[in-house]
């Protein structure tokens, strides 16, 4: 691919998140503006890379989206050129690498470097591209917080903030009727939502995949909470947590391709043994796609939009297989592949469980 960068290429991957548009925005009137080059959207992620579909962004089609939740390019959580459905074999899916295809579709779009905003799936995938040759700058982004290399991915905030207003709701119902109230909140198996909605929302037991939990500690709590009169508790379940055993619990579960399965159910799950153990009615709220909708917080705007312009900057001065970062409050850019290495989770003693811990929050533990 040519070296002299005409065209931009810009595509969201991954499950959306308030935030992109902010971030599609100041990456187009960066490149428009500053550099004065093309710019052009690539649709629903790797999914408009592989079936080549794509538009021309202009000043038109970046106005008026800062504020506004999902993203104006779609995206998706599937397509993975990598592994891509190519056939079916004995009513099996067959899985096929396209990336050759996907290279080919972005030359002729005329892509000079690829901006790829995404998670660590869709990150993962754009540095398997730029091994492959592709000119690929990443942007962090995902409700889910779980990327290392950065101090936070944008979404996250707003995310929480959706979180956090549900069980302030939750305790004025829970307390009117002395209940048990669960929240099941997203994340996957990082329990970065629940930790710090729990926190902010003054949760009474918060459980999450990085502490295994008893069914013993969490009825003491709820016990010794009966006994102090305080006859409701708050119970924040991150999705990923997992049962005693170890067991996680799917919504839906592909063997075939474990990156494709769903998590979901274990607040339900959870929710009928806490009732049946404590003799406590127990009600569970699943927040689902809620907490990935609406406007995006202040926070998220302009961290989109400082990682926007951070990867125009990259993508013009040739900084190749580099992924923007927030890192101690300063902008920086950090390897791709260092970016995608781990996942960020929880640790069990760190100073947020401690210090939710010491006023009183149980983690099952
Ligand atoms: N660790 C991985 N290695 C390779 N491919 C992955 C990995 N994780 C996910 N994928 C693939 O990457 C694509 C997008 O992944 P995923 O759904 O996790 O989105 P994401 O970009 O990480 O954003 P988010 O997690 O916030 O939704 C999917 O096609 C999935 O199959
Ligand atoms: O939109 P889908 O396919 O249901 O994906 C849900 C998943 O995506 C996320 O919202 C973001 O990664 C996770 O928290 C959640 O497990
Ligand atoms: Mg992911």
């Amino acid at each position: 691919m040519s070296q002299k960068i005409k065209r931009l290429g810009i595509l969201t991957g991954g499950g959306d998140c308030p935030g992109l548009n902010a971030v599609i925005r100041a990456v187009a009137k960066t490149a428009l503006y500053r550099y004065e080059i093309e710019v052009v959207g690539i649709m629903d992620g790797y999914g408009g890379v592989i079936e080549s579909r794509s538009m021309i962004l202009e000043d038109h089609h970046v106005s008026g989206i800062l504020h506004r939740g999902g993203t104006i390019l779609g995206t998706t959580n599937r397509d993975n050129p990598f592994r891509y459905p190519v056939g079916e074999k004995d009513g099996q899916t067959v899985w096929g690498d396209v990336s050759d295809k996907a290279i080919a579709n972005l030359e002729k779009m005329g892509v000079d470097v690829l901006v790829a905003v995404g998670g660590d799936g869709s990150l993962f995938i754009g540095n398997e591209l730029y091994k492959k040759g592709v000119p690929v700058v990443g942007i962090p982004k995902t409700i889910d917080n779980d990327l290392s290399a950065t101090d936070v991915t944008f979404g996250f905030d707003t995310a929480l903030n959706t979180a956090t207003d549900a069980i302030d709701k939750l305790h004025t119902t829970a307390e009117s009727h002395h209940r048990v109230m669960i929240l099941e909140v997203m994340g996957r198996d990082a329990g970065w939502i629940a930790l710090h909605s729990g926190t902010a929302g003054g949760a009474d037991v918060i459980l999450i995949p990085e502490i295994d939990f008893s069914y013993e500690a969490i009825c003491q709590k709820i016990s010794a909470r009966q006994q102090k009169g305080k006859k409701f508790s708050i119970m924040v379940v991150a999705e990923g947590a997992k049962l005693p055993g170890g067991e996680q619990i799917y919504q839906e579960e592909r063997k075939d391709n474990p990156h494709l399965s769903k998590l979901g159910g274990v607040g339900n799950v959870i929710g009928d043994e806490i009732q049946r153990r404590c003799g406590v009615e127990t009600r569970v709220t699943v927040l689902g796609h809620l907490q990935r909708g609406g406007t995006p917080t202040p926070f998220d705007r302009i961290l989109g939009t400082r990682f926007g312009v951070k990867a125009a900057e990259l993508a013009m001065n040739g900084e190749f297989g580099q992924m923007t970062c927030l890192c101690s409050g300063e902008i920086q850019s950090v390897p791709l592949s260092d970016a995608v290495k781990e996942q960020k989770l929880i640790q069990a003693d760190s100073e947020l469980v401690r210090a939710a811990k010491s006023v009183g929050v149980s983690f099952g533990d």
